[in-house]
This record gives C-alpha cells, structure tokens and sequence, in this order.
C-alpha cells in the first residue's frame, strides 16, 4: 500500500512516495521540480514507481498548474486530492475568518507541526514559519487551534520589488551581517532580517496571549536560508507538508466507518 504526496507551492513541486499512510512511514521514493518542469515527470521520475494506491496533495500554485500534475498522474489509476482547509482537521481547528481560504499548504504543515509538538511532550502553543517563495508565520495555542500568521514577501520577491522599484539596487546576492557596508550586503540583510523580525513580534504576541513559551519550527526550502539569522533556537524541519499529509490521511481514515 503504497502513498504519494504532493506538495505544490509557487516555485517547486515536491513529491514523496511513503509505504504506508501513516505518520513514520517509511520514505521510499522522493523529488522536486520547478513549475515549469511538472511535465518531465510522467516520463521521468514517475515513469519507473511502481503506481501508488493513494494520494494526497496541497496546491497553492493555480488551477492550471493543478491540472497539469493530474494530468501526469494519469499514468496511473490513482484519482488526485488535494486538501481544501476545513474548520478543524486532524486535531487543528482553523481560526480563519473564511477556513477554505487558507492556503492548503500552510493548513498541512500547521498539521504536521502541531503532531510533532505532541509528539515531543505535552501540548505548547507553536509558531510556526515556513519559507518559500513567500513567508508564512503561523501562531497556534496549546490547545491546537490556528489563531492567524502573517503572510510576506520570501526573500526573491523581496529582492525584485526593490530593484523593479528603484534605479540603483541592481547588485548581485550579498551577505548577511549585523552593519552592511555595501549594497549587497544591505539588501540581503535587510530581507533576512525583516523576515526574523516578523517571526520575533509572532513569537512576542503568541506568549502575550498563552502565557507559555511556544515551540519554534521552521520549514520550507529557504528555511535554511533563515535559520542562522533567527532571533531564538527555531527547530529546522524537512518535509512537515509531508508529515501534515500522511496525518490527515490516517485520520481520516480512522474516522471513516468501517
Ligand atoms: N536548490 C534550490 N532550488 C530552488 N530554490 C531554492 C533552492 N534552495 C533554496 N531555494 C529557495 O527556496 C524557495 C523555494 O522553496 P519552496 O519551499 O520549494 O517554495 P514553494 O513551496 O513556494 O514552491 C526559492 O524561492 C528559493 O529561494
Ligand atoms: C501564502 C502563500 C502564497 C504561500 O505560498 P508558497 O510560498 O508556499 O508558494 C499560499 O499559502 C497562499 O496562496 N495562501 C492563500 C491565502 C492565505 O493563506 O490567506
Ligand atoms: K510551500
């Protein structure tokens, strides 16, 4: 019984095949492309994985993008899902004014985050920044419930507003550091920076309204980007859509009469 996973976000596809849906399944087959890419994968990567039973997916990138990966998929007899945030999933309930309007993505890895926090202990509230081509900061109380997250510019957008805005930040990617002494420099401490800073006022409002120190995770593929630049220890984590995926598949199948 095997399980594939999907993770589509505005830059990358990520895709993983598990052996089993459940959290702690084992990897067996994993990859990425670039959007523009998604149509290598039916004759490439995915040509030679033995078909998956079940799939799950979350697509922020459009529904043209998202009938281009079904359409890979026809490969096998496999039907695409794909995750539309609900009120309360898997033991998260969704704060959100509109709960289908949260992007699917940061619903999945609040899931994931917030198992892997149960895992570790007792229930702490969370803050949780994943950094992609944007940046979403996400705040959850002890309980498990989504109270909002901010959402801005990941680092490239960044970069390219202030140079499609100005007429002299045309430099190439700088360094990181506490007094930039030079275009590059500023431009790329200020982005890193400005995203630290967000992530510290979440964590400042979250402890206001808990009381509680919150667990601190990071994901996302500039996740690593970040991590030096944090304001406080922020445990880096690889694949929490995945894990997100592989828990809401095993709820709901748990739920599901029998
Ligand atoms: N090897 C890499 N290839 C592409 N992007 C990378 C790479 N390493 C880091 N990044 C950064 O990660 C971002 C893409 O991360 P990802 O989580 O896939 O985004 P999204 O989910 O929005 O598609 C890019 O905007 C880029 O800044
Ligand atoms: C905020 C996002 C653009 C992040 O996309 P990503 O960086 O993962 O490609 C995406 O989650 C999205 O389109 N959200 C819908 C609006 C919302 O969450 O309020
Ligand atoms: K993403």
């Amino acid at each position: 019984m095997t399980f594939l996973a999907i993770d589509v976000g505005n830059t990358r596809l990520k895709w993983a095949v598990f052996d089993q849906a459940r959290p702690g399944a084992a990897l067996l087959e994993h990859g990425v492309e670039f959007l523009d890419h998604i149509e290598r994968l039916s004759e490439g990567p995915w040509a030679r994985l033995a078909p998956p039973r079940h799939m799950l997916g979350c697509v922020v990138a459009g529904d043209t993008v998202r009938r281009r990966v079904a359409e890979q998929m026809e490969l096998w007899d496999v039907p695409p899902r794909w995750v539309v945030p609900a009120a309360e999933e898997a033991g998260v309930v969704n704060g959100y004014d509109h709960p289908s309007r949260l992007g699917a993505d940061r619903w999945v890895a609040m899931i994931g985050a917030r198992h892997r926090v149960l895992a570790q202990g007792a229930a702490r509230p969370l803050v949780l920044v994943m950094v992609g081509t944007a940046v979403t900061v996400e705040a959850l109380d002890a309980s498990g419930r989504f109270l909002g997250g901010f959402i801005l510019p990941g680092h490239g957008i960044m970069l390219r507003a202030l140079e499609a805005g100005t007429a002299g930040l045309h430099v190439p990617t700088g360094e990181v550091r506490p007094f930039p002494s030079n275009t590059s420099d500023a431009l790329t401490s200020g982005g890193t920076y400005a995203i630290a800073g967000a992530v510290e006022c979440m964590v400042q409002h979250l402890l206001a309204h808990c009381g509680q120190e919150p667990a601190c995770i990071m994901t996302g593929g500039a996740g690593w980007k970040m991590a030096p630049s944090m304001t406080r220890p922020f445990e880096l984590v690889e694949n929490l859509i995945f894990d997100g995926l592989l828990e809401i598949t095993a709820h709901r199948w748990a739920d599901a009469p029998a």
